[in-house]
């Protein structure tokens, strides 16, 4: 284990000084594409600009036969493009496959100057982070980087879900992690056939009723409601991230075309603290930005608070409601979010900007007494 002062030391002469604290950027939005599918590869260059994060992805759902071409075709997408404001990420082949070498060799040489995460999966403990951590080093400085890469771990095997949250600690460089759902339900030995969501037979009923001799009536219709197969682990990534100073993502929602539970479930997982989520087909982009982004009426009424507590301390009445120092900072952990996201997106600035302008005209007393 390192000491605290060692921390922070290059870990290869010549590369880049590692970051103390990991930039806030949106990134509600992970799109996956095969750079070796032509048809998507296509579309990617117009993806820029409209979605937080392109990843490149090399690892599963790419054939064994187009491993090589996926990751020719991401140096090639990685060149010519212009990103703007959106990053580009790449999910590596895992570190026991044939590939996982090359990959990371290639991609720090040709496009580590464009490359701002990559995505490690089935991450099992720390020392599969030192080993990358390193490596990435030694990369950077031969090819003259200046600023470090961030690795992101996906969280898909027990051990790894066991080991969480020193994976979360275990380099500078951790930008955060994933729920890796299928992979890990596997792993688990889950029950499951899918790739994240719920499960209908995963469930609680209804007491049932007494009848008028006092016994059960276990055969009488009773409501059942559809329990959700990841709040555990989801609740659990989200605590290490926090720990860390690092950031929570759903993974995939693999059923496509049922936008209405895909939403659910993002929705659920930016309650619980997730910041994002990975968006597999370009339909699902538009169920993430939304849902990742805080309503309007929401950051109205964390102005609102702001406004009220004025220095933050005591309690005060807001809308029938106490508020005090607590929620105070959940109101500001939006207007934080709030803020990043307005100076990426013109349409989310406005109607918060309005939504602001709006919560100060309530609470300054002389507009509350026209
Ligand atoms: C899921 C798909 C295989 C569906 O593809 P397709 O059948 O081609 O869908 P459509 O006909 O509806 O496509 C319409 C057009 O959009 C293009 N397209 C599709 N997907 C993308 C995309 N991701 N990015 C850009 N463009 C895309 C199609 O080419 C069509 O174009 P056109 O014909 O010109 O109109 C496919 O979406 C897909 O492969 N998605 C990515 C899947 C993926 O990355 N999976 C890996 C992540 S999940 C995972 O690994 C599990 C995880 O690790 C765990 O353990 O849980
Ligand atoms: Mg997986």
């Amino acid at each position: 284990m390192r000491n605290a002062k060692d921390f922070f030391t290059p870990l290869a002469v010549g590369a880049p000084a590692p970051l103390r604290e990991i930039p806030a950027r949106p990134s509600r939005a992970i799109h996956f594409f095969d750079p070796s599918n032509a048809k998507m590869a296509a579309k990617i260059p117009a993806m820029a600009g409209q979605v937080d994060v392109l990843l490149g992805n090399l690892e599963d759902a790419v054939k064994a036969d187009n491993k090589e071409a996926a990751r020719q075709g991401l140096v090639d997408i990685g060149r010519a493009t212009d990103f703007g404001p959106t990053q580009l990420w790449t999910r590596l082949n895992a570190l026991d496959s044939p590939w996982f070498l090359d990959d990371v060799t290639t991609l720090v040489a040709e496009i580590g100057d464009k490359l701002d995460v990559v995505m490690v999966p089935k991450v099992q403990g720390a020392e599969d982070i030192h080993y990358v951590d390193r490596l990435l080093a030694q990369l950077e400085a031969k090819a003259g980087l200046q600023r470090p890469i961030l690795v992101h771990a996906i969280l898909e095997t027990a051990r790894g879900m066991a080991n969480v949250e020193e994976i979360c600690g275990a380099s500078p460089r951790m930008q955060g992690i994933s729920l890796g759902p299928a992979d890990l339900a596997a792993d688990r030995r889950m029950k499951t056939t899918r790739v994240g969501g719920g499960h209908p037979g995963y469930l609680v009923r209804q007491d049932p009723p007494r009848g008028a001799d006092g016994t059960s009536q276990i055969d009488a219709d009773r409501s059942t409601y559809q329990q959700d197969l990841w709040h555990y682990t989801i609740a659990r990534m989200v605590d290490a991230c926090a720990m860390h100073g690092i950031y929570a993502y759903y993974g995939p929602f693999g059923d496509i075309t049922d936008v209405v539970a895909c939403e659910d479930q993002f929705r659920n997982a930016f309650l619980l603290g997730c910041v994002g989520t990975w968006t597999l087909h370009p339909k699902q982009i538009e169920i993430a930005k939304r849902v990742f982004s805080p309503s309007v009426e929401d950051i109205a009424h964390a102005y609102q608070v702001k406004e009220a507590m004025g220095d933050g301390t005591g309690a005060v009445m807001v809308d029938g409601k106490m508020e005090d120092d607590a929620s105070l900072k959940q109101c500001l952990v939006m207007v934080e979010l709030a803020e990043q996201l307005a100076a990426i997106d013109p349409d989310l600035r406005s109607a918060y900007a309005e939504a602001r302008a709006a919560s100060t005209a309530i609470d300054a007393p002389d507009a509350q007494e026209k």
